[in-house]
């Protein structure tokens, strides 16, 4: 598909409807692998954010909440699959969008919509399944007391995402809100924004009831804050970094608000002496390149066994040397621009930073020769790295790989648990039981064995320690958006017998 010339103008969408922004500002949006000012997104500020708000609680209750928060799981079920099916249609046009907003490879982005239809279609089984699931008996140890459980929709919820994997992130929270009878306001990053606009145009196509699902866009200081302060939102699952989570949980904390929060990592992949080194150097590329390395979990810390470090290194520059890096609408591109000039110059000052604290370059570290614009930067491998230095201890949330070497399995533990940091971890070793001894002994919400990076919709996924709390997808996701309640009847004909019983007389 050609990239067009300019992309769809919208406004922000809430009631169902596309509204100019109260003070009619917009945001520019600039295509990171040209450099090139494509379009504009509204810039929602505090009078939007209530506007969208009193939609989405309009819609909770309209009716009683029959149509939407009270309605069969199976009806919501209905919804959800004919959003996904309207993204399978739309997959090629939505992954075009995302690339240019982001700069990611095509082929990344046409999976990514693949990876948002999917959980669309998974939380529309799991709101079916829902209905089955309700007045659960709760077996009591006093047979004139029965009690059941129902599970509700928290209510209205505020959902915040960032820009690197802008739609499906964003799904992540919307699917499991809606499947669970939630309504919401969603406030992706004003950094790619259009892909979630464009999940508007399909609510309205599919005839979701308006209110139900409403999306502002815009910065985080005029946008995203108001949602997250505002009394009349019950939740807040926020994706972001460590520092805004922080933020947004003190905010929520002054009205007990519950919050949900994946915030960053810096995840490390151990790599054992047993090992096929090829394959292995594939999962550490893709660990820590794929969508240039701005993944939350990308495995970011390459813990090499002192008796393969050479070898892996030299064939790591090796398999580094021949990934394309171009535009990312250009077939086979495998590493495209960083999401915006603030990204790309910090990435920059964390690879000058390492290299005045006194570490080694060994690979990359710039902009590749060929392409003048654009904010590209070649893969980056980082050698003689201390653990008091800013690269082995902070996020740099780009194509950015910083390596040491161990000796014995308890150091490759203690280096891979001297983080702040919780998300992930990754090892790969030949040796299927030290495999499973690391796996226990990582401190993180998820561990790879002889990979990096796969995630299935089905398995639970968030981070311990500073990388946040909360487990989204699978089961878990949509416990995230429900509330238990217990009901406990009294089922005997005798009166209780507490009190004695005053006279009559
Ligand atoms: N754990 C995960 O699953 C996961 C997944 C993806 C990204 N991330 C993390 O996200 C970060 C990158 O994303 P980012 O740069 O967009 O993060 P960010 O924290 O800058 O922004 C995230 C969102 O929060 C909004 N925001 C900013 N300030 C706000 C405020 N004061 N109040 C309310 N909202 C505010 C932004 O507009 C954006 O929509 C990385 O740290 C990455 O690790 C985590
Ligand atoms: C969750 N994941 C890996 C798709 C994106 C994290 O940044």
């Amino acid at each position: 598909m050609a990239a067009p010339s300019a992309i769809p103008r919208r406004g922000l969408f809430f009631g169902g409807r596309w509204r100019e922004p109260s003070l009619g500002r917009r945001l520019p949006v600039v295509n990171p692998a040209t450099e090139a000012t494509i379009g504009d997104i509204p810039a929602a500020t505090a009078e939007d954010v209530e506007l969208a708000l009193s939609a989405a609680r309009d819609a909770f209750g309209r009716d009683g909440g029959r149509h939407w928060s009270r309605a069969p799981g199976a009806v919501r079920a209905k919804y959800l699959k004919a959003i996904a099916a309207k993204i399978k249609d739309k997959k090629s046009y939505l992954a075009l969008l995302e690339t240019l907003d982001s700069g990611k490879p095509l082929d990344e982005a046409a999976g990514d919509m693949e990876d948002v239809a999917a959980c669309f279609e998974y939380y529309a089984d799991l709101a079916e399944a829902l209905d089955g699931k309700q007045r659960a008996p709760i077996s009591l140890p006093m047979e004139n007391f029965e009690s059941y459980v129902l599970k509700e929709p928290i209510g209205v919820v505020g959902l915040i995402t960032p820009w690197n994997y802008p739609l499906l992130m964003a799904t992540w929270k919307v699917a499991p809100a809606l499947a669970a009878g939630c309504t919401a306001v969603l406030k992706p990053s004003e950094l790619a924004s259009l892909t979630c606009l464009e999940l508007g145009g399909i609510c309205a196509e599919i005839g979701l009831p308006p209110g139900v699902l409403n999306i502002i866009t815009g910065l985080g200081t005029e946008a995203g804050a108001p949602l997250a302060s505002h009394p009349h939102v019950d939740k807040i699952a926020f994706t972001g970094s460590t520092e805004t989570g922080k933020r947004i949980m003190i905010t929520a904390s002054q009205m007990v608000k519950p919050v949900s929060l994946e915030l960053g990592g810096k995840s490390p992949l151990i790599v054992f002496d047993d090992v096929d080194i090829d394959k292995a150097v594939e999962w550490a590329m893709f660990g820590c390149l794929a969508n240039a390395g701005q993944v939350c979990s990308a495995t970011s810390r390459l813990l090499l066994h002192e008796k393969i470090a050479k070898r892996f290194l030299d064939r790591l520059i090796a398999w580094a040397k021949s990934i394309k890096i171009s535009d990312p609408l250009e077939e086979g591109c495998r590493l495209g621009s960083v999401v915006s000039e603030g990204q790309y110059q910090k990435i920059m000052k964390f690879i000058s930073t390492a290299r005045c604290e006194g570490a080694t370059i060994l690979y990359g570290g710039a902009r590749p020769q060929h392409l003048k614009r654009g904010f590209f930067i070649e893969p980056t491998i980082i050698t003689n790295v201390s653990t008091s230095m800013q690269i082995w201890r902070e996020e740099v949330f780009g194509p950015v790989i910083c390596v040491k070497e161990f000796r014995t399995e308890r150091e490759a533990v203690e280096l891979a648990n001297d983080t702040y940091y919780g998300l992930a971890g990754a090892v790969i070793s030949n040796d299927l039981e030290r495999c499973e001894r690391i796996s226990k002994a990582i401190q993180s919400g998820i561990v790879w064995i002889n990979c990096s990076q796969p995630c299935f919709v089905q398995a639970p996924w968030g981070g311990n320690k500073r990388s946040g709390f909360g487990r989204e997808l699978g089961q878990w996701g949509l416990d995230n958006y429900l509330s238990v309640k217990q009901v406990t009847k009294y089922c005997s004909d005798e009166p209780y017998g507490w009190y004695r019983p005053p006279s009559k007389l």
